[in-house]
């Protein structure tokens, strides 16, 4: 968040549990997504990146605190305006999540044909607009099981565009992917944040990836709270061990690489 005024999306002192008693996820998080930026949150493997998205999408309440977007705070429970908050939202799935059986155009005609009374004609010209804006237009008749899984990640961009959201949620956009795929994925997200002035929020582990194209990252850990927050220049520069250990992708530092376990003589039952 690069200024002290409410931002377009406020997680505010969020804490949240899947149920009660259990292990709680997010701890007292506070976060703020500025409107037409692309913000990051990284952290490593079960920290709670994709749960965040989940709250800000209403699919959980917060335990504490609350979810706003847009002056409008986040209710699950309230179907009318949680329908109203969806409209406004595009979701990238972790790989994609596009369905095999349909065509490239297919896929990405689905919300359009779902969620709108657009006409095929109007259908067909919006899909190969955002076709070709993820420089897929010549493959509109492939099936998805012909595409590669670069080729599938840009289809899903296109697909979560397909109704000109003015929020984006990527959960890990680059998983998977090869370092060209990842790289012509990372600039797709800046530019078409950029040529619809989206809000853009994703969750990724890949640093450097993130880095060349968000205005603004949170770092995440384990213990589901924010360990630190800035641009990639400051963050970049930061001396904070945690954040030196997760920027430089290192085993050694403040975070330990084994989840705590018995001794491993006790484990395999063997004396010591
Ligand atoms: N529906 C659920 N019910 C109960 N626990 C869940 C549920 N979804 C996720 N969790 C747990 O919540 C924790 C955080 O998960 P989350 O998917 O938010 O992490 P993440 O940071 O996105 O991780 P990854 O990068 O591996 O996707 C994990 O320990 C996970 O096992």
């Amino acid at each position: 968040m690069s200024s002290s005024d409410t931002p377009f999306i406020h997680i505010d002192h969020v804490s949240f549990a899947y149920a009660p008693g259990q292990r709680q996820i997010l701890n007292d998080v506070t976060l703020g997504f500025d409107r037409g930026r692309v913000t990051a949150i990284l952290g490593g493997s079960g920290c709670g990146k994709t749960t965040l998205l989940r709250l800000i999408g209403g699919l959980f309440p917060a335990t504490q605190g609350r979810v706003v977007v847009d002056g409008e705070v986040v209710d699950p429970h309230n179907t009318e305006k949680l329908f109203a908050l969806r409209r406004r939202l595009g979701m990238l799935f972790q790989f994609g999540a596009l369905f095999t059986d349909l065509s490239v155009f297919d896929n990405v005609a689905y919300p359009l044909r779902e969620h709108t009374r657009l006409s095929e004609t109007m259908i067909r010209d919006i899909v190969l607009l955002k076709l070709n804006a993820v420089g897929l237009r010549g493959a509109a008749d492939l099936r998805i099981s012909e595409v590669s899984g670069g080729m599938a990640r840009r289809i899903a961009l296109a697909r979560a565009t397909a109704l000109d959201p003015e929020i984006i949620l990527y959960d890990e956009p680059f998983a998977g992917l090869d370092p060209i795929s990842m790289g012509v994925t990372a600039n797709l997200i800046r530019q078409l944040g950029e040529t619809t002035h989206a809000t853009s929020i994703l969750v990724s582990h890949d640093v450097q990836e993130c880095f060349a194209i968000c205005d603004y990252a949170y770092l995440m850990s384990s213990r589901g709270v924010v360990v630190a927050q800035g641009t990639p220049q400051e963050l970049n520069a930061s001396e904070d061990p945690e954040v030196v250990q997760f920027i430089k992708g290192q085993p050694d530092g403040p975070v330990r690489f084994h989840m705590p376990a018995p001794d491993m003589a006790e484990a395999f039952g063997v004396a010591p």
